[in-house]
C-alpha cells in the first residue's frame, strides 16, 4: 500500500515548493498543511530541527528539503541515471542554497547593520550566481543536468517567486535560458495542474 504522506510547511512558495512539485509530478497524493507564523511558534518545538518543511510518511516524521526532494525524486523518476549524474544534480542543488542563502537571508536579518551590509552585496550576488547558472543550462541543453529534466531543475524553479517577491524584482531579466527552464518546468502538465489549483498563499506572490 502507498504510504499516507503529509507535509507541513509555510503557507508560501519557498523551500516547501519543490517538494509540491515533485508530488504533483509523479501523482502522488499527499496532504498539505500550510502554516502562518503564529501557527507554526506553537509547533516548533515540536518539529525535529525547530524548522520546516517537514514530511510525516505513515508514522514517521522527516525534515530537510533538500533530503525530502532527492527521496521523493527517486519515487518519481526524476533521479540521475548514474552516481555522477546524481553528483551533478547534487552539485546544482547546492548551488542553489547557496545562491539562495545570499539572495535571501538579508531579509530575515534582525540586526540593521549586518543586513545593511548583506543587502549592499545583493548587487554581486545575483549576477555571479544567475551568470554561472544561465551557462551551466547553455552547456546542458535547456536544463541543469545532462540534457532532461532532473529533480535539480524542479529545485531550483519551484521557490524563485518566492525569492522574487523578497527582493521586489524578477532576476531572472536578461537570463533567458532560465527563463526558458521556469517554462519548461512551470508547463509540465502536472507541476501546471498543480500550480493552476494552489492557494494563492499567506504572502500573495510569495
Ligand atoms: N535546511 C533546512 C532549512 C529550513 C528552513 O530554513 N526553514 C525555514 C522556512 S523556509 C523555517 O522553518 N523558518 C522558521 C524558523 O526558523 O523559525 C531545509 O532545507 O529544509
Amino acid at each position: 500500500m502507498a504510504p499516507k504522506y503529509t507535509l507541513h510547511y509555510f503557507d508560501v512558495t519557498a523551500l516547501g515548493e519543490p517538494i509540491r512539485f515533485l508530488f504533483a509530478y509523479g501523482n502522488i497524493k499527499w496532504e498539505d498543511i500550510r502554516y502562518d507564523d503564529d501557527q507554526f511558534e506553537k509547533v516548533k518545538s515540536k518539529m525535529p530541527f525547530g524548522q520546516m518543511p517537514v514530511l510525516h510518511v505513515d508514522d514517521k516524521i522527516y525534515a530537510q528539503s533538500t533530503a525530502i526532494s532527492r527521496y521523493l525524486a527517486k519515487q518519481v523518476g526524476l533521479s540521475g541515471k548514474d552516481d555522477l549524474e546524481n553528483l551533478l544534480i547534487d552539485q546544482a542543488v547546492d548551488l542553489f542554497h547557496d545562491f539562495r542563502q545570499k539572495i535571501g537571508d538579508w531579509f530575515y536579518d534582525p540586526i540593521p547593520a549586518s543586513k545593511a551590509a548583506k543587502v549592499a552585496q545583493l548587487k554581486d550576488h545575483f549576477p555571479f550566481y544567475l551568470n554561472k547558472f544561465e551557462q551551466i543550462v547553455k552547456e546542458n541543453n535547456g536544463f541543469l543536468v545532462n540534457g532532461k529534466l532532473t529533480w535539480a531543475d524542479v529545485f531550483f524553479v519551484a521557490p524563485l517567486n518566492y525569492f522574487k517577491y523578497i527582493n521586489k524584482r524578477d532576476f531572472l531579466e536578461g537570463y533567458p535560458l532560465l527563463q526558458e527552464l521556469v517554462k519548461k518546468v512551470e508547463s509540465t502538465p502536472a507541476i501546471a495542474s498543480y500550480i493552476a489549483k494552489r492557494p494563492p498563499g499567506g504572502r500573495p506572490g510569495a
